[in-house]
């Protein structure tokens, strides 16, 4: 297994990390680190371990009971597996986009506005800069600020990917894990959450579940291959869609399995 890590700042280090379903051993002692402010893509066939994984990084697991992580995952040097640790801190430093685009059943506005008073109290007027600036930051702004009272379900569904994006960067977090954040989604709207990504990188540090190659090729840094609870190989994404070191790794890019 290789485990090489970027000559590059981590943000998020994981060592020694296995995950269990109940018995069900789905993580096998992975070692990585998140580049900070580059992206990092996860592909594999389905059932590796991707999304798994994303989740171990914000603690999502917790909701649900037989599921434990041991090893241990460092943010900025803190054990983000301690029992203690407060968790809804950690999911505002560490955000998460989903498959499908989820806003809330209410304005545009309250959509943003909703996650930004669980951590915050802010008067109107910072709280409407903050709406604009995170719907700038979700490349959503300007098809919006007209309508912020309008209903988040009345966008399409390239909008409403983009408004989780804004509603995740108006809690402003260090890392932003995105869930096959496209499949949803059509070629045109597709390619506009990549662009959108390549911007996000500059302030935040980005990790990005694909079964599309071609989009982990497009808008990742450093790529890492999974396959049955493995981490099998990692490295710059130029490299691995190149000059794969592992046959499974070059098997899957392929086309060969998955
Ligand atoms: N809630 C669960 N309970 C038990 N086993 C689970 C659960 N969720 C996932 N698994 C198992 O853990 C393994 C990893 O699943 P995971 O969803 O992380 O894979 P993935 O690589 O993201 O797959 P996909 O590409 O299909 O989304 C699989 O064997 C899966 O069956």
């Amino acid at each position: 297994m290789m485990t090489a890590a970027p000559e590059e700042k981590a943000r998020i280090t994981a060592r020694n990390l296995n995950f269990y379903y109940g018995q069900s051993h789905a993580l096998k002692n992975i070692n990585l680190k998140l580049a900070a402010n580059r992206v990092t893509a996860f592909i594999g066939p389905s059932g590796c371990g991707k999304s798994t994984l994303l989740r171990v990084f914000n603690r999502m697991y917790d909701l649900y009971p037989g599921q434990r992580a041991e090893g241990e995952v460092l943010l900025d040097g803190t054990n983000i597996l301690d029992p203690k640790l407060d968790l809804n801190l950690l999911r505002a430093r560490v955000g998460m986009v989903f498959q499908k685009p989820t806003p809330f059943p209410m304005t545009i506005y309250e959509n943003i506005a909703f996650g930004i008073r669980l951590y915050e109290k802010l008067p109107k007027s910072e709280m409407d800069d903050r709406i604009e600036a995170a719907l700038k930051g979700g490349a959503l702004w300007n098809e919006v600020k007209d309508k912020l009272n309008a209903s988040g379900l009345s966008l399409s569904g390239g909008q409403q990917q983009r408004l989780c994006i804004a509603r995740t960067v108006a809690i402003r977090p260090e890392v932003i894990l995105f869930d096959e954040p496209c499949s949803a989604l059509d070629p045109i709207s597709t390619a506009r959450i990549e662009e959108l990504i390549g911007e996000l990188k500059e302030k935040y540090t980005i990790a990005i579940v694909t079964h599309n190659m071609q989009q982990a090729a497009r808008c990742s840094d450093y790529t890492t291959f999974m396959y049955l609870g493995d981490l099998i190989e990692f490295g710059e994404t130029n490299q691995i869609f190149t000059n794969p070191t592992d046959k499974r790794t070059q098997d899957y890019i392929t086309g060969r399995f998955g």
